[in-house]
């Protein structure tokens, strides 16, 4: 299995919310020079399938807060929020850095001279700034603290997003401005732009003048890394490198392309004010022939997945197959056939901590599926948020257990019911029916069918689409649709197991499942 890591690194969090607070904001990025970006390489091998190959950010990270830095309520409440006001509030007070903890990405020193950065006179002590007018900052405002929808209400009522709103829970302002604003104003015609280093993968916005926009772009070098680029019509695009100027060469070769095709309506050139990117990591099965899920397979996607999870760096996984044709061909029958109970036992755990792991993952999967994709394998892809199949009749999906004369435990169907609903599932199921692409798209399996060779490119342009939804709200509303089938299986884990193992320990399965072993292996002759 692959696990390629990628990243750029943004040094604001929030997000100007009106053409004052940009100014102000822009005002105090005049004074700092945040980190320049390279890209050296880490490979860490993992022992059996698992291979890390991270491209990471160089630069320094920010020292532990101030006294009388975020409250320790805050820090109680969400250790996330808490770090970013840290980070966001250090920037803006240009305090000196120090290398992050070994084991985790690795940041080195700065070639670019630091300037101090000024206190601005609307900045109060702590940080949170009095935007003219304004009188209150959102964190005055009842709820904003804790919810888009309220910060939405705030902006609608002109109160100024001041530093302190960082302490907000949820993500980057950016994406709530995207959500609020941009969700249904796509441009007119879609924006095309490719060169060696970028790819426009996105554009979100409108042509209008004044209006703000955002570009998703991929960076080539980091075949993962997502770039985006916001900016407002009309401005002066040669603002970019001093706002970024880490990332001026990225920025300077995006800008010229998206920028260009956006002004037919704005103006010959186009700001790209602020620079964000998120970490994605795209985990590649490798388990050949078929990436039956082995044992050993199972561990170390639970493992990498416990990794992602627990590094808050990372928003979202792609999960795609290193196999030719087969993204995952379900259990590993070797692993059930002709074992003992206790083995059986122990491998039916770790599916069942798979399955629990992915289905209630904070982070967003997509499932990028460039193969066959029968049984477990539709299990996986069930599990994430989002699937994209590659548009090949070869590449078949769906639970077809009953075929084998196994039958699905309730929590796979229940998978499949949330997926494709009741009447659907007890059709499929019971027919063990594996579908070609058109009808799995027809049926709701998967959510796009494209052209092979774009299974990868789609699947990224999905991943920036979920990755524009605020974390926090994303990630409550994951739960509040998919926890109750995971608690099923929580409360019955143990039985659920005895259950499996006393099934296919049976003698009649037994053979039939050595009875489809030799098929497979016949047929390959
Ligand atoms: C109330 C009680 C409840 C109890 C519940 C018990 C049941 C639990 C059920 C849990 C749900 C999940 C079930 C499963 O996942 S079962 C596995 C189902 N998988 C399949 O049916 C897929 C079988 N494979 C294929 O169809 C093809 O291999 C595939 C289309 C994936 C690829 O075709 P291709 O032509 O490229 O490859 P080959 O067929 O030639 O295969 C190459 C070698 O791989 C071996 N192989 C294939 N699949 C598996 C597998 N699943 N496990 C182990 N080995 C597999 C195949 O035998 C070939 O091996 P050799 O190289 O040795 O010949």
């Amino acid at each position: 299995m692959d696990l390629i890591h990628c990243c750029v690194r943004w040094p604001w969090k929030n997000f100007p919310t009106s053409k004052t607070s940009l100014f102000q904001k822009e005002e105090r990025l005049r004074h700092y020079n945040p980190l320049p970006l390279t890209v050296p390489a880490f490979s860490n091998r993992m022992p059996a399938q698992c291979v890390f190959s991270r491209i990471e950010g160089k630069g320094k990270r920010s020292p532990p807060p101030p006294p009388g830095g975020a409250p320790a309520k805050l820090a109680a409440a969400s250790p996330v929020a808490s770090r970013k006001w840290r980070s966001s509030a250090h920037a803006l007070r240009g305090a000196p850095r120090r290398a992050q903890t070994p084991g985790s990405v690795t940041y080195v020193q700065s070639n670019l001279p630091r300037r101090p950065v000024p206190r601005s006179p609307r900045l109060r002590p702590g940080g949170a700034a009095r935007a003219p007018g304004a009188g209150r900052t959102a964190r005055s405002h009842p709820g904003a603290a804790t919810c888009p929808f309220s910060a939405k209400m705030a902006l609608a009522s002109g109160v100024r997003f001041a530093p302190r709103a960082l302490l907000r829970p949820w993500s980057s302002p950016v994406e709530l401005f995207h959500h609020d604003r941009y969700r249904h104003h796509e441009p007119p015609a879609p924006v095309h732009y490719e060169d060696k280093h970028v790819s426009v993968v996105k554009v979100w916005g409108g042509t209008e003048p004044s209006r703000y926009f955002l570009i998703t772009a991929r960076i080539h070098k980091w075949p993962s890394g997502i770039l985006r680029l916001g900016g407002i019509n009309g401005d002066d695009i040669s603002e970019a490198p001093r706002v970024c100027p880490w990332a001026r060469r990225w920025v300077q070769t995006a800008s010229a392309g998206p920028a260009a095709a956006l002004s037919t309506g704005a103006g010959p050139s186009l700001p790209l004010f602020l620079l964000l990117a998120e970490w994605v990591a795209v985990m590649k099965l490798r388990n050949p022939p078929v990436n039956a899920l082995s044992l050993e397979l199972l561990t170390e996607l639970v493992i990498s997945l416990e990794k992602l999870e627990n590094d808050k760096t990372f928003r979202g996984i792609i999960l795609t197959s290193d196999c030719p044709r087969v993204f995952c061909a379900g259990l590993d029958l070797t692993e059930i056939c002709g074992r003992n109970p206790a083995h059986c036992a122990e491998y039916w755990k770790a599916m069942q901590e798979l399955w629990l792991r992915m289905y209630l993952s904070s982070l967003v999967l997509v499932a990028a599926i460039n193969g066959a994709c029968p049984a477990g394998g539709c299990i996986i892809a069930l599990s994430c948020d989002c699937r994209v199949l590659a548009d090949n009749p070869k590449y078949r999906i769906g639970l077809n257990e009953t075929l084998l004369g196994i039958i699905a435990p309730f929590w796979l169907k229940d998978t499949y019911v949330n997926t494709i609903g009741h009447r659907a599932s007890e059709q499929a199921l019971q027919l063990g029916s594996l579908f070609p692409p058109a009808e799995a798209l027809q049926v709701g399996l998967v959510d796009q069918v494209v052209p092979e060779d774009q299974v990868q490119s789609t699947a990224l342009s999905e991943m920036a689409r979920w990755l524009a939804v605020p974390d926090h709200a994303r990630q409550l509303t994951k739960n509040m649709m998919r926890k109750a089938t995971a608690d099923r299986l929580l409360r019955q884990r143990d039985a659920d197991t005895q259950n499996f193992v006393s099934f296919v320990c049976r003698d009649s399965i037994q053979k039939s499942l050595q009875a489809y072993l030799e098929k497979l292996r016949q047929r390959k002759g």
